[in-house]
């Protein structure tokens, strides 16, 4: 470990798994800005020590650690809230699924790791494919008898903050920063469902049939937008470290300092609140969802029941729950039964 200060207290640290990354070193910069860190806890298989050093010279309450290779139990040791950017990121032609095959593996690792370190943390999971990374972390959590659905969440918030930006360059009335959009179903092409018919002021209703399909598709596929135009030197990470940054000062803001009335739509198991989610478990058969999810104290404090949703939106739910039924047996039978993979 490369240590840059002294402190033990972890109740308020916050590790990186994978921070050395394209997404993890901007996210573990934005994080550095917050309060309610004591201590950041930089782990990755190369280059962590170098990113702590630098970050750690940013005058911030927080102590910042990196840990190497060997570094991880040291690193994950009786954390507050782990957040994982690790694995591989898509290249042009690939969807996120071809990821499984590397990332499946390395979340389980690193899923292993909490298990043993840090069992009552948040994890937070970034690494794609999250629609079957999460079961993957649920699954392994479970076997460890350390499973809490409330404290495991897939951030699905890039696609909330594609929705807000795309949507108001089709409108001067919308103000990407202060309109959230409720995106529902998965984080994977045609898994995202934003709930476009929500946003105030009759937007959705204002635009024809081709330009919802179109704004619909954009955010749907906004990931492959940025591999595009990277052109083989990886995905979203400077976007993401945004949408990564907000919604774990969220479960933060909420489990470290007690704020209340905190929301964001993101990718959970619907154990999390068994009561509201079970009608909805009945009819479609699924597991994992993303939805907004109120927080409170102990992570989840409630999953909100779905919003209305206009006719389109109903069909792209219709065509969600195949796929995301697809990514969820999938992500649970890696860890359960490896012969069905
Ligand atoms: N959820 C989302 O909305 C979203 C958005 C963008 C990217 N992603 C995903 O995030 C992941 C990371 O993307 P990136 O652009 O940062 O990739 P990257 O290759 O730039 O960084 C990944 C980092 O993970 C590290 N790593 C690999 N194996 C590790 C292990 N076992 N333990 C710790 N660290 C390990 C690597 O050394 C590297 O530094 C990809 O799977 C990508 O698809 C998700
Ligand atoms: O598209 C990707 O592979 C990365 C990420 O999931 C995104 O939505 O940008």
């Amino acid at each position: 470990m490369v240590a840059y200060d002294d402190d033990d207290d972890d109740d308020d640290g916050v590790v990186i798994c994978g921070a050395a990354g394209g997404i993890g070193q901007p996210l573990s910069l934005l994080l550095k800005q917050s309060d309610l860190i004591t201590h950041l806890a930089l782990y990755d298989v190369v280059n962590a020590p170098g990113v702590a050093a630098d970050l750690s010279h940013i005058n911030t309450r927080s102590t910042v650690t990196g840990h190497g290779k060997d570094g991880m139990e040291e690193a994950l040791q009786g954390a507050h809230t782990v957040v994982i950017p690790a694995g591989v990121p898509r290249k042009p032609g690939m969807t996120r699924d071809d990821l499984f095959k590397i990332n499946a593996g390395i979340v389980r690792d690193l899923a292993e790791g909490v298990a043993r370190h840090c069992p009552g943390a948040f994890v937070l999971v970034i690494s794609n494919p999250v629609n079957s990374t999460v079961p993957i972390v649920c699954e392994v959590l479970k076997q460890h008898g350390v499973f809490n659905p409330k404290k495991v969440f897939g951030i699905s918030t890039l696609d909330v903050v594609r929705s807000s930006r795309f949507a108001s360059e089709l409108s001067s009335a919308i103000d990407p920063k202060t309109t959230r959009v409720t995106v529902i179903g998965g984080h994977s092409g045609v898994t995202i469902v934003p709930v476009l018919s929500q946003i105030p002021g009759g937007f959705a209703q204002s635009l024809s049939k081709e330009q919802l399909d179109a704004l619909t598709h954009r955010i749907q596929y906004g990931g492959d937008e940025v591999v595009k135009a990277k052109d083989g030197a990886g995905s979203a990470t400077l976007s993401m470290a945004h949408a990564g940054a907000r919604f774990t000062n969220a479960v933060l803001e909420a489990t470290v300092a007690g704020k209340t009335g905190l929301v964001e739509s993101t990718y959970v198991n619907l154990a999390a609140d068994s009561e509201s989610t079970a009608a909805f478990r009945a009819k479609t058969g699924l597991e994992y969802f993303a939805q907004d999810v109120e927080f409170g104290r102990e992570g989840v404090s409630k999953i909100r029941s779905l919003p209305a949703l206009s006719e389109h939106e109903q069909t792209l739910l219709d065509a969600a729950i195949p796929e995301l039924k697809v990514n969820i047996t999938k992500g649970t039978a890696f860890i359960t039964d490896n012969s069905k993979i």
